[in-house]
């Protein structure tokens, strides 16, 4: 089976368990596993500790092959070049000394044209805020600052395809939300984004959204609909089902709804709950 044009990663019955273990069902940390990814898509990839997301981003990546079953396909750009990805523990990614020669090394690995090539890494540094630090080691970095690299390293390398993994763990809200906004833009300019998060607030209410359990897909479908009852006051949604903790957000809609006003998504901040309050009254 091949990719169609429209598809820039395809997973068909995927499992894996480490090749030690594999004799035993149990031992599988990813079980029958499809996810058809298309080109520009969006991508909020959930699940509780242990659910098997990462081992997901890197058997999509191509990061681990034995042990996996099923089949992957991936667009690699055309060009043969490997999709980018951060990882939850940055040092494993980074290959320079200082984040300067990181993410030149970076661009230079992935075939970009020479013209620019500085000052592109230049520029996704100081886009970072990592411009003062860019010659520092990157051993006296902190951990925050180290995942900084690696997303500086993304941006700069303008891929096509981006799959980060609780890249935002380790930052501050300032900085969250900074990193936040420029892969949004960046998906907004055509990049397709696999994005894992522990964090609800980073989802958009129009983001496919996949939830992981137990290695297996459990849910899939919008962010606006993972806190959806089937009625209110029914705690049957596929966010309560699966052990999430509903934000504020949610509660108030959900009160909302019981007096009888029917929302068109279930908003998980601050900001989509006036949003879609401000769509009902209008
Ligand atoms: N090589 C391995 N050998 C044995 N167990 C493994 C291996 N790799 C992963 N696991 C186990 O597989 C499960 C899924 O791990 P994974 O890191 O994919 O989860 P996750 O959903 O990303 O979790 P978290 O949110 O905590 O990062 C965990 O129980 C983990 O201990």
């Amino acid at each position: 089976m091949f990719l169609t044009q429209h598809t820039q990663l395809e997973l068909i019955d995927v499992s894996y368990a480490p090749v030690a273990l594999a004799s035993e069902e149990s031992n599988y940390i990813l079980s029958g596993i499809h996810l058809a990814v298309k080109r520009g898509e969006w991508i909020s990839l959930l699940g509780l500790n242990g659910s098997g997301k990462s081992t997901l981003l890197k058997a999509a990546a191509g990061l681990i092959r034995q042990g996996v079953r099923g089949s992957i396909h991936r667009s690699e750009s055309g060009s043969g070049k490997p999709i980018p990805i951060v990882m939850q523990q940055p040092d494993a990614g980074l290959v320079g000394t200082t984040p300067w020669e990181d993410v030149v090394t970076l661009l230079e690995r992935q075939g970009s044209p020479a013209e620019g090539l500085v000052q592109r890494a230049e520029q996704a540094l100081r886009e970072v805020g990592l411009g003062r630090r860019m010659h520092q080691p990157l051993e006296t970095l902190s951990g925050g600052q180290k995942q900084l690299v690696a997303i500086a390293g993304c941006l700069a390398a303008e891929a096509p395809m981006l799959l980060l993994d609780e890249i935002t763990a380790m930052l501050d809200p300032g900085m969250t939300a900074i990193v936040c906004g420029h892969v949004r833009r960046m998906h907004k300019q055509g990049t397709t984004v696999l994005w894992v998060t522990q964090s609800l607030e980073e989802l958009l209410p129009g983001d496919r959204t996949v939830v992981m359990k137990d290695g297996r897909i459990v849910f899939e479908d919008s962010a606006g609909s993972l806190f959806r009852r089937s009625a209110p006051n029914m705690p049957d949604s596929p966010g309560e089902r699966e052990g999430f903790v509903p934000p504020y957000a949610v509660k108030v809609a959900w009160e909302l709804e019981a007096q009888g006003v029917q929302l068109p998504f279930i908003p998980l901040t601050a900001e989509q709950l006036a949003e879609v309050v401000a769509s009902y009254v209008r």
